[in-house]
């Protein structure tokens, strides 16, 4: 799903209105009526206050419209316009005014501190007061407003923004932002809604299709994507029935050290599950009987060292090697590193001590093989690309980190963000039950189990990334956020296959 831009939006709004032959508020009800629906469909009548705050621009014009809505079906409703400025859109106005079809309560105007209403937690809060066209930080009384009602705890939902979010840059530090439980947002998801810094301020999130010009959209260009259930489904390859275990990959696991084996026993056990036709380690020699017991499906190669790994099997064949899980940063590790990507020329996973091994180290950098990926933590990343300003800046330093070194980057965390050069690829599944130990070393295993399946890193990382969250989720949905486990995610990928693909998979059987 493209993400886009408050200009495209924008910009896709009057285009929709010239090609459906519509005026501004047809298309103003159109998405506000849904909006309530929505509602409706959730209070199912029940007779809690519902306060709404409207702006008096377009965002506004939603409340209103919403609030008419609202009151025709029996609500308890109370209107509050937060006038911040006395430049109403035309759009507002003219609802304002169709107000008055339904109610003879006038709705209530906020110009000051001492007109903001009293909120109990129990009500039910709607926020219309800014939406795409916040063009520069809330200050002032409407500042206050915003705390007042975040102080009040009471549900609130946003409509297209939470108000005080800019739908392109992150806030400054005290900026006054509503802290929605729900946010339904017109159209396409916006960037920050996924970023680390301004997540939290979206709460559940829903996307709302408003009608606006499919033929428009479609041509609209973006270089970022949300990644869901539709997005994959198309990456899928099909296995044969006249296929063999070399059809789907040889994958070698080099990593581990005294006291750290299961992190490339999990990161093996997930690539096996993901698919892969063979799977080997490459391991320090403490870990053998481990792995050969935990993993009997798995074969073992031994360093000559004991306790890490200090070398790699040169003339080894793999179509894929995952490098770092659990491998220390010890000179000898770094030897390893340095020799597999001296003698590899066909792309690799780096992931854990790999990666602090590359920050340590960053002449290595220069040798990793076209389109290898790499899988950093937010503390990972860091270390490697250096501080950032805020998110968006980051964005802009591994974009630049992507390109300089053609990698492709995969940023863990709430939603993880691959990266390759200029795009950006936002992953919408998983789930805080996947905040756990050797979570990591799964997904390294799963994304290399897809390269020695012959897709395209960048299509493995995409789609790996998806599966992971989704088999955290069928995870979860047994065991409870905290009771989910790096085994339980490596032991649910099949099915999380399964359940993305079981009609492709049926399809295979007629
Ligand atoms: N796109 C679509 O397809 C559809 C969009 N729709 C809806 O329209 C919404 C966008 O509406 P909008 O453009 O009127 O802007 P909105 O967010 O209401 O802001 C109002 C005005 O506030 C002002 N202002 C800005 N910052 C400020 C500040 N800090 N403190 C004080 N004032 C500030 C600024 O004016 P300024 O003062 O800068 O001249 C701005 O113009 C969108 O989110 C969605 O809900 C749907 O109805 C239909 C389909
Ligand atoms: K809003």
């Amino acid at each position: 799903m493209k993400i886009l831009s408050a200009e495209q939006l924008s910009e896709a709004d009057k285009i929709s209105i010239e090609k459906q032959g519509i005026t501004s508020e047809k298309l103003m009800e159109r998405a506000a009526t849904l909006v309530f629906n929505e509602i409706h469909k959730r209070l199912q009548g029940a007779p809690i206050p519902v306060k709404i705050f409207c702006g008096i621009g377009n965002n506004g014009g939603d409340g209103l419209v919403v609030a008419r809505h609202l009151i025709q079906h029996g609500y308890h409703v109370t209107v509050y316009v937060v006038n911040y400025s006395d430049k109403r859109s035309d759009d507002f106005l003219s609802n304002y005014e169709r107000l008055k079809e339904v109610t003879n309560d006038w709705p209530k105007l906020i110009k000051k501190e001492n007109d903001f209403p009293d909120i109990d937690t129990g009500d039910f809060l709607i926020d219309a007061i800014f939406g795409i066209g916040l063009n520069r930080p809330i200050e002032g009384w409407v500042a206050k407003l915003v705390k007042h009602m975040n102080d009040s705890q009471a549900f609130t939902l946003s409509v297209d923004m939470p108000s005080g979010l800019f739908s392109d840059k992150v806030p400054g530090e005290k900026a006054a932002i509503i802290e929605a439980d729900y946010t339904l947002s017109f159209q396409a998801p916006k960037l920050v809604f996924f970023l680390p810094e301004t997540m939290d301020y979206v709460g559940d999130l829903q996307i709302i299709d408003i009608g606006l010009d499919r033929e428009f959209l479609a041509g609209l260009s973006t270089k970022t994507y949300l990644i869901n259930k539709d997005s994959v489904l198309p990456l899928y390859k099909q296995r044969k029935k006249n296929s063999h275990k070399g059809d789907y990959g040889h994958v070698l696991i080099a990593g581990g050290s005294y006291g750290k084996m299961g992190s490339v026993l999990l990161t093996a056990t997930a690539a096996l599950r993901t698919g892969s036709g063979l799977c080997s380690l490459y391991i320090p020699k403490c870990g053998y009987e481990i792995i050969q017991t935990g993993l009997p499906e798995a074969m073992v190669l031994t360093d000559p060292e004991n306790d890490m790994v200090s070398d790699y099997p040169e003339d080894f064949d793999a179509d894929v090697v995952c490098f770092g899980m659990g491998a220390g940063t010890d000179k000898k590790s770094v030897q390893a590193l340095k020799k597999l990507l001296e003698t590899s020329d066909s792309p690799v996973v780096i992931d854990a001590d790999g990666l602090n091994i590359l920050s340590a180290n960053m002449e290595l950098l220069g040798l990793l093989p076209e389109n290898s990926v790499l899988t950093p933590h937010p503390g990972e990343l860091k270390r490697l690309i250096g501080e950032w300003k805020d998110d968006f800046h980051k964005l802009e330093m591994v974009k630049a980190f992507s390109k300089k070194h053609k990698v492709v980057v995969v940023i863990k965390g709430a939603h993880t963000f691959t990266i390759n050069r200029e795009e950006i690829f936002i992953n919408n599944s998983g789930n805080p039950g996947m905040a756990t130990a050797g979570s990591g070393d799964v997904l390294s295993g799963v994304i290399t189990s897809l390269i020695g399946q012959s897709y395209e890193p960048v299509v493995a990382a995409v789609l790996g990334v998806f599966l992971h969250g989704l088999s955290g989720d069928i995870s979860s949905r047994e065991l409870g956020y905290e009771g989910v486990m790096a085994g339980d995610i490596a032991a649910n990928i099949g099915r999380a296959v399964k359940d993305l693909f079981s009609r492709e998979m049926k399809d295979q059987e007629n």
